[in-house]
């Protein structure tokens, strides 16, 4: 996954016309978009400057349109992000995302280049026509609502970079242990979590 990042952060993963990836787009529901959505908004200033990146992950066709609209298809990279590869609003919006690369100049032998995609179950994802070295594995046992940490990161990893994103994963790691071990008075996820039922 790593090695897939670089590639697209130095530019050096090419479009069907030889241009690099400017667009990312992350196709996705629940887990499979919220959380990437959320660390790029937040890490901002850390993302790489040359990509630009959309989250779509309403079965209505508006959102997706409004994504369209601004960019070009030799340059994005979409990423179908399920864990299932069966969620109706995320496969609704892979098959038009698909369709729209096809109708708009990119061969189908070369529809690898701009579709990569992350799930627990790969076959799925083959069969919409990724490539299987273009399917990133999430583990069986992630829910979707960690799924962050796991390979649904990936459109995380591409924008704020590999060094980045391993400090997410280590401070993620360091609050588990923290919220393993702290007593509950220090406790800063029992904090937030009676902040939260208080507010209510
Ligand atoms: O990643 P999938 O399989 O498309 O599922 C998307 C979301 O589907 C929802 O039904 C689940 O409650 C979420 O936890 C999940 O993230």
């Amino acid at each position: 996954m790593v090695a897939f990042a670089d590639q697209v952060r130095r530019q050096q993963w090419l479009g069907h016309t030889g241009k690099p990836i400017q667009s990312i787009v992350n196709i996705g529901i629940g887990g499979s978009d919220l959380g990437p959505k959320m660390v790029c908004h937040a890490l901002q200033p850390l993302g790489e400057p040359k990509l630009s990146m959309h989250f779509v992950s309403n079965v209505d066709g508006a959102d997706l349109q409004q994504v369209l609209a601004q960019i070009d298809p030799a340059t994005t990279l979409a990423i179908i992000v399920s864990k299932t590869f069966t969620t109706l609003e995320t496969m609704t919006n892979a098959h038009s995302l698909r369709s729209w690369l096809l109708s708009h100049g990119v061969p189908e032998a070369k529809l690898g280049q701009h579709l990569v995609g992350v799930s627990a179950d790969p076959a799925r994802a083959i069969q919409l026509g990724i490539a299987p070295e273009c399917v990133f594995k999430i583990w069986d046992w992630v829910g979707g609502r960690y799924s962050l940490w796991s390979a649904v990161g990936l459109s995380a990893l591409l924008y704020i970079g590999p060094t980045h994103f391993s400090e997410l994963l280590a401070g993620a790691a360091q609050m588990d242990q923290h919220f393993r071990e702290a007593p509950l008075r220090r406790n800063l996820p029992t904090i937030l979590a009676l902040l939260a039922r208080d507010g209510k």
